[in-house]
């Protein structure tokens, strides 16, 4: 294993409006150059609060954000910010919102290095524009000129994929990237991360609602529930055999083609309230693995 990229150690978010509402509590996990980490979790589980912290568009409450070692969790000045998410780039779920509707395509591609890469020139710039684009899948003649409300949304993700590997980053924070696609493009979509990962040594975070997408896209998953980590490892450990109860409630809810609902499936869903309550209990949590971690928690009664 490498040293971590990016490192969280007991990461932690209280929101205080006129009630307090603790979005993420004692999570740590690491990224390393090269693999993915699956973030899985159900709506409210914390997956964006923790793409905030991570992309520094707020500060956390609790514990601490290392990147290449350094402690970044507090806000910085401007510059300093500038030069960490010139390494830490994001990946929006609204391939739409995400881009500017007055600009072409080209534009979008060249802006991020004319922000920071002052060093290149014009044509320098250009030249990138088109190996970007040629990079997700995308014919730079067809495309560059083109503007977002001109492109399908697949189209429109990769172009948003291509702006955030512009500036060659070492850390990929992809949100939900494909939950607003349709279905028949989405593993099109996610397949261009791959060589992102492989080719330029890029680490992941793939936040995604979907379980069944971690094992297309990453080498190990943590499931998020309340805020809280209650399993954490390799991606096939998790998938193939859970430990935690609600690990297990999200698998028996994947759909999938040619599998009948098992008898314990039916159970774990039917139970699924119950399954939410003493997830939310805070425990420690147990290797039971090698890398595999399962929070504690109390029996299932059924
Ligand atoms: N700015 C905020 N102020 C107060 N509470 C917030 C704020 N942002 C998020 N929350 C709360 O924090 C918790 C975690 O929210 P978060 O958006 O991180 O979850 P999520 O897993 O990304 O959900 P979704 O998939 O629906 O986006 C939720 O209870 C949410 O209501």
């Amino acid at each position: 294993m490498s040293a971590p990229i990016l490192e969280t150690r007991k990461l932690g978010m209280i929101y205080r409006g006129h009630r307090e509402v603790a979005a993420l509590s004692d999570v740590s996990f690491t990224l390393e150059r090269g693999r993915a980490l699956a973030l899985v979790g159900e709506s409210g589980s914390g997956k964006s609060t923790c793409a905030k912290l991570l992309t520094r568009m707020v500060a956390a409450t609790d514990g601490q954000i290392l990147f290449d070692g350094r402690d970044v969790t507090r806000p910085g000045d401007r510059r300093e910010v500038l030069a960490y998410r010139c390494q830490v780039q994001m990946v929006f779920q609204d391939p739409f919102a995400a881009l500017n509707p007055a600009h072409d395509v080209r534009h979008h591609l060249t802006r991020p290095l004319a922000l920071h890469k002052p060093e290149l020139g014009r044509a320098e710039r250009e030249d990138r524009a088109d190996e970007l684009a040629l990079a997700v899948g995308l014919d730079p003649v067809e495309t560059l000129g083109k503007y977002p409300h001109e492109l399908s949304g697949g189209q429109r993700q990769r172009v948003n994929l291509a702006r955030a590997m512009a500036v060659e980053p070492a850390v990929l924070i992809a949100d939900e990237p494909t939950s607003m696609l349709d279905v028949s493009i989405r593993l099109n979509v996610l397949d261009m991360l791959k060589p992102l990962k492989r080719e330029r040594g890029v680490a992941m975070l793939y936040i995604t609602h979907d379980i069944a997408t971690a094992r297309y896209v990453a080498e190990d998953t943590a499931v998020l529930f309340g805020g809280r980590i209650v399993e954490m490892g390799p991606t096939d450990a998790i998938i193939d055999a859970p430990h935690h109860p609600y690990t297990r409630l999200l698998l028996a809810a994947v759909p999938e083609v040619g599998r009948s609902f098992a008898a314990e499936d039916a159970s774990l869903v039917r139970h699924a309230d119950r399954i939410r309550e003493i997830s939310r209990e805070p425990g420690p949590l147990n290797e039971v693995a090698p890398g595999h971690f399962v929070r504690d928690c109390a029996d299932l009664p059924f």
